[in-house]
């Protein structure tokens, strides 16, 4: 009889032990989403929102109403690279033409003064071609002018195409290296590290550069190593996101930006992407300090790859202002090519001249404007086309 009492008593315990369990909703939490880089610069992975499990299969009566799941973005296809500055020519036909068209005037004149020379000397400084390009210029269109004594519009435009075309330079090698390098027996990606000061347009060509890599078959990851500026890393994740490109980024505003540069570098190793990009703050204006962040940030992505490339941006519509920051950054980070922006806003296109002289680097891509896809491999034959309207 008292074992048959101590049964039920049992029973019972196990009985609401059972109802209890079944009433409680369990909350699960996944590790998953934007890859951020910790504060010692190892990755950590958070920012995913708490998920509950599915009401239709929880156990207990009660139904939890889900917001429906987020649907992904639908990526976006970047336009074509091939032939852009084609397609941006007339852009820079408008914003170029008072050089090609104040050039094309004078030197269509019957017979050319000294006055004449004067003024062609004048608009070619003040499209901020240079001073030593301007006289070398000017002294060959002399002597073609002198001896071959034409003067119908065709021709005085031929010689004048030439010319230009000289001075721009379509010898230099304006290829990106972007090619993913062996290293004792791996494979690691190509790098670029994109500087300069601040406002030029670094993130945005960052971001426009992901898309001609992506519109070209390459796999990217982007490094938000511009840790001054909280917006930047945002700006960049959102960049590539619309073409479905990782962004390694610090989850803390001053986060040491060569901790964030060498994670990026690692997650491109380690997942076998082709080309890693990295993205700088540009508010150094001191030449010690800009040498100890870019140096620093040098030697830790080349632990990891090596460095393939060092763009430097510079805005065009600052002109030959522009010029005393190039020579700096030139000077500190080893610039191997140059990204020159605004060129749809300027009419002193001839900056391209000045500053591949003055850093002995080629302009390798041009911004044309704020689409996504108006950032163009630059073309020599097409800019100078562009001037000429
Ligand atoms: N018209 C025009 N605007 C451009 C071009 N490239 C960049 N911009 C604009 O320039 C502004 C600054 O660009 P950002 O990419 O934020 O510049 P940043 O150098 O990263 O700036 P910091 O992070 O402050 O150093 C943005 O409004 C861009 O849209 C271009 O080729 N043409």
């Amino acid at each position: 009889m008292t074992d048959l009492l101590w049964l039920w008593i049992v029973l019972g315990v196990l009985l609401v032990a059972a109802a209890g369990s079944a009433l409680v909703v369990p909350r699960l939490r996944r590790r998953g989403g934007s890859r951020t880089s910790g504060p010692d610069g190892g990755t950590a992975v958070e920012q995913e929102p708490e998920r509950t499990t599915d009401p239709a299969t929880a156990p207990g009566p009660q139904v939890v109403p889900t917001a429906p799941a987020p649907t992904a973005p639908s990526l976006e296809t970047p336009a074509p690279v091939a032939g852009r500055m084609v397609r941006l020519r007339d852009r820079l036909a408008r914003s170029g033409s008072p050089l090609g068209a104040r050039l094309l005037t004078v030197l269509s004149r019957d017979h050319l003064t000294e006055d004449d020379w004067d003024e062609l000397e004048e608009t070619l400084l003040l499209a901020d071609i240079g001073a030593g390009p301007a006289g070398e210029l000017l002294e060959a269109l002399r002597t073609r002018v002198r001896v071959e004594g034409a003067k119908d519009a065709a021709t005085v435009r031929e010689l004048l195409r030439a010319e230009l075309l000289t001075v721009v330079d379509p010898t230099m090698d304006r290829t990106l290296a972007t090619t993913p390098q062996q290293v004792d027996g791996t494979t690691k990606p190509a790098v670029v590290l994109v500087v300069g000061v601040n406002g030029t347009g670094k993130t945005t060509t960052v971001g426009k550069l992901a898309r001609v890599l992506v519109a070209e078959g390459r796999s990217v990851v982007l490094g938000a190593a511009d840790t001054f500026r909280a917006a930047a890393a945002d700006q960049l994740t959102t960049w590539g996101a619309r073409v479905g490109v990782e962004t390694v980024r610090s989850d803390r505003e001053g986060a040491d930006p060569a901790a964030v540069a060498f994670d990026a570098v690692a997650t491109g190793a380690r997942d076998g992407v082709d080309v890693v990009l990295v993205d700088t703050a540009g508010r150094l204006q001191n030449k010690a300090g800009l040498m100890d962040e870019l140096g620093k940030i040098t030697r830790v992505i080349t632990r990891e790859a090596p460095l393939g490339e060092v763009l430097l941006v510079l805005d065009a519509t600052t002109g030959q202002n522009g010029m005393q920051q190039a020579k700096v950054f030139g000077e500190v980070a080893g610039v191997t090519g140059i990204v020159l922006t605004k060129l749809d806003g300027t009419a002193k296109g001839g900056i391209v001249v000045a500053v591949q002289r003055e850093l002995g680097v080629p302009v390798k891509l041009v911004g044309l404007g704020e689409g996504p896809d108006d950032l163009a491999p630059f073309d020599p034959e097409d800019f100078v086309d562009g001037l000429l309207g």
